[in-house]
């Protein structure tokens, strides 16, 4: 087998590296299940790094949220020796009216600088969660834990788990995102070209 043979078929099955602006394992859970998907029947490999979002630790806003996730995504590719993608999930609040809802904001930026963005699904925070959140400069992982009387929910079931009675839990719902986020890499460029 030629070197130049012997190259392309080892990059066709090598891992798929994944980077990822986090070491959350909700985040982590979320990608992976996503990816494995996306690529298959190629093995997916996800490294995740602990990077700064550049936004406040609890966004207060869809463009906030946003910007984290791009921000995130641009620093674990950098960070990530052969990575494929780097991904940003970031969670936000955000207000519509007199209520406010929470969602996860995911992108997807590729070595050429091409981006993707996707949501999870939504969910309505109550005023009893906001008011904390707004007065007592705590954040949403923070009031959880504190409601439930657990640890950590962040990493596990998040507050999406604890709301859905572990029907939807954090992961299962930005692993959407994900597949959203993917799309601009993934489907007919006849959609966006
Ligand atoms: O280590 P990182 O990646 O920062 O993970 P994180 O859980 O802190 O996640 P984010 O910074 O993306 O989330 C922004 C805020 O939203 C909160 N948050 C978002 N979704 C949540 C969920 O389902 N459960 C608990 N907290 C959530 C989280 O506590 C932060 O205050």
């Amino acid at each position: 087998m030629s070197t130049t043979q012997q190259s392309s078929s080892d990059s066709a099955t090598a891992p798929v590296r994944i980077a990822v602006g986090s070491q959350n394992a909700a985040k982590l859970r979320a990608v992976k299940t996503a990816c494995d998907k996306i690529f298959a029947p190629r093995t997916v490999e996800v490294v995740g790094t602990s990077v700064s979002s550049e936004v406040s630790d609890q966004p207060l806003s869809d463009e906030e949220a946003m910007k984290g996730a791009i921000n995130r995504a641009k620093s674990a590719l950098a960070a990530t020796e052969g990575a494929m993608y780097g991904v940003g999930l970031e969670g936000g609040a955000h207000q519509i009216g007199f209520r406010w809802f929470e969602c996860g904001w995911i992108a997807v930026i590729d070595p050429s600088g091409q981006l993707g963005l996707g949501t999870s699904a939504r969910f309505e925070l109550s005023p009893k969660i906001m008011r904390r959140i707004l007065s007592g400069n705590e954040e949403l992982a923070q009031v959880m834990d504190d409601l439930s009387g657990t640890k950590d929910v962040r990493n596990n079931m998040g507050a999406m788990g604890l709301l859905t009675n572990g029907n939807v839990d954090r992961d299962v719902a930005y692993a959407q995102g994900v597949h959203f986020a993917f799309a601009p890499f993934v489907s007919d460029p006849v959609y966006w070209v």
